[in-house]
């Protein structure tokens, strides 16, 4: 209970910093500090079911919960749906920096090395936070911010593109850790019959998306067990960063994923297949049609 008082404590703080910094940007902020009972009464008004028409956020406060205990990646996930599309997606990678290397390691390996050898550059072992609003064009990285650090934005903040590699045999495909969530002698078939020649990036969360919006995978495909329904909140931001990034993200039947059925992705065909590029695309749809039915999916 302690603890959890102490929690509270520090989310009311945090709301009211984050208040406080309203005008920066163009907003309004309260005369008044907001009390807990505010705070915890705005917060049991979050109580959107999703659906086709109006204006909600999705938040996956810890994605990647496995990941987050074993101290690898984890994500927080963050997406605005406006009549059932989403318009702007934030992903808060705390354990993936901004440089590429340190994805392919378990992330504990990274601590051991740091107390060996501190860390000269800002960003190492800093994670990073990137984001991009529909139809901009554009997706951007920063460093996660350091307490008592203001965002002015873009002084830290970077485009980030989809990686220009389409041939397969180049590619590297990145999927979930637990094969409990998908399966990976499906996606190691299918890595076959396409010519993937690089070993599975096997990665926690969200973060999935975040590679391959900064181009350090190819690839990332998720085919969970028949009847598993996939949440809107483990994808909305991962999409719409991707699809501004350059890349493209559908179901394996190609088409868009629907975020306006509800919490979740009603009518998702099989699975999810999200590329840098259409080559790599058609290429996996194609094969997921061609071993489906023989698979025990
Ligand atoms: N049986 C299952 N099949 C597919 N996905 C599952 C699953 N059980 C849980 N998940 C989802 O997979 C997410 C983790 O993805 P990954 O395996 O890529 O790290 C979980 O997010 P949470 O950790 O937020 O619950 C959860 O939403
Ligand atoms: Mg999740």
């Amino acid at each position: 209970m302690a603890k959890a008082g102490g929690v509270l404590k520090d989310v009311v703080k945090t709301v009211n910093e984050c208040l406080a910094e309203a005008p920066r940007f163009g907003l309004k902020s309260p005369k008044m500090a907001l009390g807990t009972t505010e705070v915890l009464e705005a917060i049991s008004r979050c109580n959107s079911l999703g659906g086709p028409a109006g204006r909600f956020w999705t938040l996956d406060p810890v994605d990647g919960t496995l990941g987050f205990v074993r101290g690898d990646q984890y994500a927080i996930a963050l997406a605005l749906i406006e009549d059932g599309e989403v318009v702007l997606g934030v992903l808060g990678c705390p354990n993936y920096p901004m440089r590429k290397e340190w994805l392919n390691y378990h992330h504990r390996y990274h601590r051991i090395i740091s107390k060996l050898t501190p860390p000269t550059s800002e960003s190492w072992d800093k994670g990073c936070v990137i984001y991009a609003r529909r139809g901009s064009g554009e997706a951007w990285m920063q460093p996660l911010l350091h307490v008592n650090k203001n965002l002015v934005w873009p002084n830290s903040a970077k485009p980030v593109r989809v990686s220009s590699i389409d041939n397969p045999a180049l590619a590297t495909f990145c999927e979930p850790v637990e094969k409990a969530n998908s399966s990976h002698s499906f996606t190691a078939g299918l890595a076959h019959s396409v010519g993937l020649r690089k070993q599975p990036l096997r990665v926690y969360s969200m973060v999935k998306y975040a590679a391959i919006a900064r181009g350090d995978a190819e690839i990332f495909m998720k085919f969970a067990r028949a009847g598993y329904k996939e949440k809107i909140w483990d994808h909305a931001a991962g999409v719409v960063i991707i699809q501004e990034a350059g890349g493209v993200v559908t179901d394996a039947g190609g088409r868009p994923l629907d975020f306006s059925k509800g919490i979740y992705l009603e009518g998702l065909d099989r699975g999810v297949v999200a590329t840098a590029g259409a080559n790599l695309h058609d290429k996996i749809i194609r094969a997921v049609d061609a071993s489906w039915d023989s698979s025990s999916l």
